[in-house]
């Protein structure tokens, strides 16, 4: 019986909390979500009964106080479910719960003990607003505390609390700011930290790291990306692969051969860097993808580029050598096939370069 609710417990509670949003993800919109619907909850949970206590036992004004706040919070969570406009939730959390702990100090609440649930604001004010925020309401709050301190008898609070005792609810109160400043500050810190190490990481899945350029990885997202942003007309898929690279390794050794990919990388950089995509899919392979072209102008280009390529002095000034390299090139609709077809074209294509003696261009 436990097994068959618990997940249905779960769901509706993961539905209230993040009110109907996935919650997978950390960004800052879920988390100030969930904070708000859980204060909502816990606020509700707490204040209605004590709203209805304070009415049994006749406490009006502790009644009408409690009871709208319950009111709000529960207005809040519908609120925030059908427009996700946390800033204005956090918003109606914050200064009613600063109404309710103003008028609780002023009046001293039940037995005198209002002054205990001042120092739920420190933490609240920072989960809802971040640390700069936070602060300057943290400050703003201590600032009205000490004013109604200050002068109890002219503007006729009702608490009382002997000089001594004031002063250490300032102290700790100050304590508490501190602490959930700081706490703010670490978990801001770590949040930081995290992306950015989520970014690099995230480059370098994509990224090769000899020559800098996309990894197939990287590459075969962009292409489907395209896809996506419906630049969909005219793509080329152009492969390139070095003739004879293995000859280039044995007699220069493997770091003249890295060279060689990393110039020739930087080749590929300047010729299409600004219009199209360049990869590093294999060993000696390069993959550009030249989205919305018109595709009768790639196969010049590419021409030029080989004979550029043809004329370059690579290796040391006193022992220099040529490379050539072969292209295989495709056109690509996305509406008419999918990635994976019109690489194999253009594989197809190189291979057939390969076969014609090298040193040439085949495509579409
Ligand atoms: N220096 C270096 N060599 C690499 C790298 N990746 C692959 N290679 C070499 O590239 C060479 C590819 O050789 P093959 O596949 O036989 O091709 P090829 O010699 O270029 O001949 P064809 O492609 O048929 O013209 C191999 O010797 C690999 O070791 C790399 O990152 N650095």
């Amino acid at each position: 019986m436990f097994k068959l609710l618990a997940p249905r417990f779960k769901a509706i509670i993961h539905n209230y909390a993040f009110g109907g949003l996935s919650g997978e993800d950390l960004s800052e919109q879920s988390r100030r979500i969930l904070l708000i619907n859980l204060f909502c909850l816990v606020g509700v949970l707490f204040t209605l009964p004590h709203g209805i206590l304070a009415f049994i036992d006749g406490d009006m004004m502790i009644a009408a106080s409690t009871l709208s706040i319950a009111s709000l919070y529960t207005f809040n969570h519908i609120y925030l479910r059908l427009t996700f406009n946390y800033e204005v939730s956090s918003n109606i959390i914050l200064y009613p719960l600063f109404m309710l702990m103003f008028f609780l100090l002023y009046s001293g609440g039940v037995a005198q003990t209002g002054f205990v649930w001042i120092y739920c604001i420190a933490p609240v004010a920072m989960f809802l607003h971040g640390l700069k925020r936070g602060l300057i309401e943290i400050t703003f709050f201590l600032i009205i505390l000490i004013l109604i301190f200050l002068f109890p008898n002219e503007i006729g609070a009702t608490y009382n609390w002997s000089a001594e005792l004031k002063k250490r609810i300032v102290y700790s109160f100050l304590v508490l700011g501190f602490l959930s400043a700081f706490y703010e500050y670490s978990r801001m810190k770590s949040i930081h930290l995290l992306r950015n190490i989520s970014k690099d990481l995230e480059k370098a899945s994509k990224t090769d790291p000899l020559t800098n350029l996309l990894n197939r990885r990287g590459m075969l997202e962009i292409i489907r990306d395209n896809n996506a942003s419906k630049k969909i007309f005219d793509n080329a898929i152009v492969i390139c692969d070095v003739d004879f690279f293995k000859k280039v390794n044995d007699q220069y050794g493997h770091n003249v051969g890295d060279e060689v990919l990393i110039k020739l990388s930087n080749e590929f950089k300047e010729t299409w860097g600004k219009d199209a995509h360049i990869s590093r899919w294999g060993g000696e392979e390069f993959l550009i993808f030249i989205p919305s072209s018109l595709f009768d102008i790639i196969q010049p280009e590419v021409e030029r580029f080989r004979k550029r390529i043809e004329s370059i002095r690579f290796g040391a000034l006193d022992n220099p050598f040529h490379i050539t390299l072969s292209f295989g090139i495709a056109r690509f609709d996305y509406q008419k096939e999918t990635v994976d077809a019109a690489i194999n074209r253009a594989d197809k294509h190189l291979y057939k370069a390969k076969n014609h003696g090298r040193n040439c261009i085949f495509s579409d």
